[in-house]
């Protein structure tokens, strides 16, 4: 597909704020679909090479973003006119950004994100924070699934879950993603699909540290599937529904996190499998790895709905120090033996 040099008039209009990885990747592939596109950063620099040299050095070095895409640190000037906003910085900026996109925001304009987590501190789910921050009657909806921002930069084939409780906004949303090489699907569950994009990162860090003490694919596999059932038993308390977690947001999300090196989840279990401190390893990413804040927050939840989560719970234990690895695998293996699937998961 070519790269348009002007955007095509009559095509909604999109703002996306946080020009890291994913808020470029994603910029860039509307832009490509002909929508005109504006992207919002901090990083002065950052934004220049993105506005004039269509590159992002920095997350993105070396692929070609298309020219019709625009850049600016002016977050008033990026969000004029335009007809949807799509925030897409790290969980812990989303609150002061919704807080700072809310007075200029177009009053016909709903707010999507492809942010994955929860609050820090607070363990609210995002649609949560954004109710609180831009009130009930803003169209909402959150943008999921499988999705590694190289891939999509360099336009290989993807897809992706948007989740609303306003389903013409999630076909708003779905529409400016789908593409030639871009399937975007449509949900109305936000809860499900946020649950499933925060803790696929935390059971990510589990296989990755798996692998990195190469314990063997064996145990890749079973990590992977008793993961899945944590966050099936997660969303089933907090009254998700169990089939957005078999699909993009969940199931899809954790394959891919969990054996993609290109996951930066996956890289920090590594690292922490093969000796190294969490410090080093999370330097060394040099980019956001939400695990690092989401395992409290997931385990949060879940004490808060009075679930036992044995490989999250080992993962955050791993994150702050308090065991090793090895000792972490200890626990798990010398856990009391069970049915599979306790009764009622799937009802
Ligand atoms: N990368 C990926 O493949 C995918 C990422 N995601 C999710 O997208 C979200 C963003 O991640 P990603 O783009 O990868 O992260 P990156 O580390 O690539 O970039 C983070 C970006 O957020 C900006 N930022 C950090 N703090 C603030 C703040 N307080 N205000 C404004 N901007 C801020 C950074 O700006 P600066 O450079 O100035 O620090 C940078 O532009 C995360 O929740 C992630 O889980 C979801 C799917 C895929
Ligand atoms: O969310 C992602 C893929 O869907 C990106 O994963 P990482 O944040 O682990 O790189």
């Amino acid at each position: 597909m070519t790269d348009p040099a002007v955007a095509e008039a009559g095509k909604p209009s999109v703002a996306v704020l946080g020009a890291g990885s994913w808020g470029t990747a994603l910029a860039a592939l509307i832009a490509r679909h002909g929508h005109p596109t504006v992207l919002w950063g901090r990083d002065a620099d950052g934004i220049a090479a993105i506005d004039q040299r269509h590159e992002n050095p920095r997350y993105l070095p070396g692929i070609a973003l298309p020219p019709s895409l625009r850049a600016t640190t002016d977050l008033a000037a990026a969000l004029a006119e335009v007809d949807l906003v799509l925030v897409v910085v790290p969980s812990h900026a989303f609150a002061e950004t919704l807080r700072a996109l809310a007075p200029y925001r177009p009053g016909h304009a709903g707010v999507a994100w492809a942010t994955k987590g929860f609050e820090p501190g607070s363990g609210r789910f995002l649609h949560e924070v954004a109710e609180e921050v831009l009130g009930v009657d803003v169209p909402l909806a959150v943008v999921t699934g499988p999705s590694f921002a190289k891939e999509v930069a360099i336009g290989l084939p993807t897809a992706l879950t948007v989740h609303s409780d306003w389903p013409d906004f999630a076909q708003l949303v779905a529409d400016v993603h789908h593409g030639p090489s871009f399937r975007a699907y449509t949900g109305d569950d936000m809860l499900g699909a946020e649950l499933g994009g925060a803790m696929k990162n935390v059971l990510a860090v589990a296989t990755g540290v798996a692998d990195g003490m190469q314990l063997g694919l064996n145990a890749r596999a079973g990590m992977i599937t008793r993961g899945l059932n944590e966050m099936l038993r997660l969303n089933q308390a907090i009254g998700g529904k169990a089939e957005t977690l078999m699909g993009l947001a969940g199931l899809g999300d954790l394959v891919l996190t969990c054996t993609g090196d290109l996951s930066r989840n996956r890289r920090l279990g590594l690292a922490l499998g093969q000796g190294q401190s969490i410090e080093d390893a999370v330097r060394a990413i040099g980019q956001v790895v939400e695990s690092v804040q989401t395992a409290d927050e997931v385990m949060r939840q879940a004490d808060r709905h009075g679930i036992e989560l044995p490989i999250s719970s080992a993962v955050q234990a791993v994150l702050h120090g308090e065991i090793t690895p090895a000792e972490g695998l200890r626990l798990l293996l010398s856990r009391e033996q069970k049915p599979e699937y306790p009764s009622g998961l799937f009802d």
